[in-house]
């Protein structure tokens, strides 16, 4: 398990982007891609909601291209075009993807084409896109046996390497459409055709740079054999998408669908156990505004797939309550139903019927949907238990924070956390996304991921090594 940081126009967030405030919180401005020369303004509209509405946007981001940016029309010549002939290719190019809905055989085998190691890396920078390797917390192989000197020497050697190492700069193969998602990335076809009803045809920077390493590439093999494509280390790939992320990108530049795309897809592909049913994915929220957007967002691409996004609402359940209260409950309530709604009947007992009816709600408000969305506190209400512990969320194997920096802030510190450590799965996977990330967020994160691997690392022996041997 590795973690990763997506840097994503670091300076502009950081000059434009309010610190520490909720989404709520007013103006912003519109960090769109390929926009980086142009002066930000914040028109009436962009006050009233700091939401990017998709509508107009979308046109701006179809606009011709200047040629140094113009990596989608005719980045596989060696040579830039002027730009006025590179801006007319790219009219060309737009206009016949808007009205050709499905993708012919020459666009495809275009799609599929890795690009190689310095079109990477330039494309990367061009969009101000910094991936580097946060923290290896993978168990070596070696810990549990007991340590002789000379073995002691030899892996403080691998620790220091692995220091040197911790700060290595990766250069993900960019996603420069929507539709390399199904051709590179073998997205579900009906993911796939959700993005595509929903107009997503070129992705933001931070979808470009975070898409790549939370989804597994089909074409690692071929890449890693092609010596003119980027290698599968340098590019993350080999993790296989099996990464935690945190990723700093600008306020409205599309981290949503960044970070639920790899989770559907995810989810789609996981085998669940007949009447395992549940929440398997968390996305947490600062608040419940910006949660129920969320899950507007994950039930139009989880459309027609089986999957079940909701929102925590009060007096829903997440866990089952342990056996004994539950069966001692089932136990009296069966021995005492008829006898009670009789009595309760006769007596005008209300109190009685009011007590089994709550009893059977709470039962049917389990949340039996895959894709939870909640703020901290809501969830955590609903984990607490009558001893006052907090019930555990084995089955959930991904964790979202949205707004990382103000759920980790001390105001939601300990609720995100504990929330956090409710998922005791060890194959949990973690996203932290954020417009900004103080370095003392990013140190509790990583902490909070070291101290939750040394305790599930010293009591599982089966957690995954560092890399997966193939992706
Ligand atoms: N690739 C894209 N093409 C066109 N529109 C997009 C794309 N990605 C996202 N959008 C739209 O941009 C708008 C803003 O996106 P989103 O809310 O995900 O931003 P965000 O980074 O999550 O913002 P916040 O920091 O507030 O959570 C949404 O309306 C979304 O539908």
């Amino acid at each position: 398990m590795n973690v990763f940081k997506l840097l994503s126009r670091s300076s502009k967030a950081a000059q434009s982007a309010p610190s520490q405030k909720l989404p709520s919180a007013g103006a912003v401005p519109n960090p769109q891609l390929f926009r980086d020369d142009e002066p930000v303004t914040v028109s009436p509209d962009t006050r009233k909601s700091k939401k990017r509405k998709r509508g107009k946007d979308a046109q701006d981001m179809s606009a011709p291209l200047p040629a140094d940016l113009d990596f989608f029309g005719t980045s596989k010549k060696e040579n830039a075009e002027p730009a006025i002939q590179a801006t007319e290719k790219e009219r060309k190019r737009t206009s016949q993807s808007q009205t050709d809905t499905e993708i012919n055989g020459a666009q495809e085998e275009m799609e599929a084409e890795p690009y190689d190691e310095d079109e990477s890396k330039r494309i990367l920078r061009s969009h101000k896109l910094k991936v580097t390797v946060l923290e290896d917390f993978a168990p070596q192989e070696d810990e549990a046996q007991p340590e002789k000197k000379k073995k002691k020497r030899k892996k403080e050697k691998k620790i220091v390497e692995k220091k040197k190492d911790a700060k290595k700069q990766l250069y993900p193969q960019p996603l420069t459409s929507f539709a390399q998602l199904r051709i590179r990335y073998g997205i579900s076809r009906r993911l796939a055709e959700n993005l595509s009803e929903q107009a997503y045809k070129l992705p933001t920077e931070v979808q470009l740079g975070a898409l790549p390493l939370l989804l597994r590439s089909r074409k690692t093999e071929q890449e890693g054999q092609n010596g003119n494509s980027i290698s599968a280390s340098a590019s993350g790939a080999e993790y296989g998408g099996d990464v935690d992320l945190l990723s700093v990108a600008p306020t409205g530049s599309g981290k949503t669908i960044a970070f639920l795309i790899p989770v559907i897809d995810a989810l789609l592909s996981e085998k669940v156990a007949e009447g395992d049913d549940g929440p398997r994915a968390i996305i947490i929220a600062p608040t419940r505004e910006l949660a129920s957007q969320i899950v507007n967002e994950a039930r139009k691409l989880s459309k027609g797939t089986g999957l079940k996004a909701t929102l925590m609402k009060k007096g829903m359940e997440v866990v089952e309550r342990p056996e004994e209260e539950d069966s001692k409950d089932e136990a009296e309530a069966a021995r005492n139903f008829e006898e009670e709604e009789e009595s309760a009947s006769d007596s005008g007992d209300e109190e009685k019927v009011v007590q089994q009816k709550k009893r059977k709600r709470r039962r049917a408000d389990k949340v039996k949907a895959a894709i939870l969305v909640t703020t901290p506190a809501a969830l955590l209400n609903a984990l607490k238990q009558n001893d006052g512990s907090l019930a555990s969320l084995l089955s959930v194997r991904h964790l979202v924070l949205d707004e990382a920096d103000v759920l980790l802030d001390p105001l939601f510190r300990e609720q995100t956390v504990s929330v956090w450590n409710a998922c005791t799965n060890p194959l949990l996977r973690v996203g932290l996304w954020s417009a900004t990330m103080g370095s003392n967020i990013e140190t509790l994160a990583i902490s909070t991921l070291n101290t939750r691997w040394t305790s599930l690392s010293s009591t599982n022996t089966t957690l995954p090594l560092a890399a997966p041997s193939s992706a």
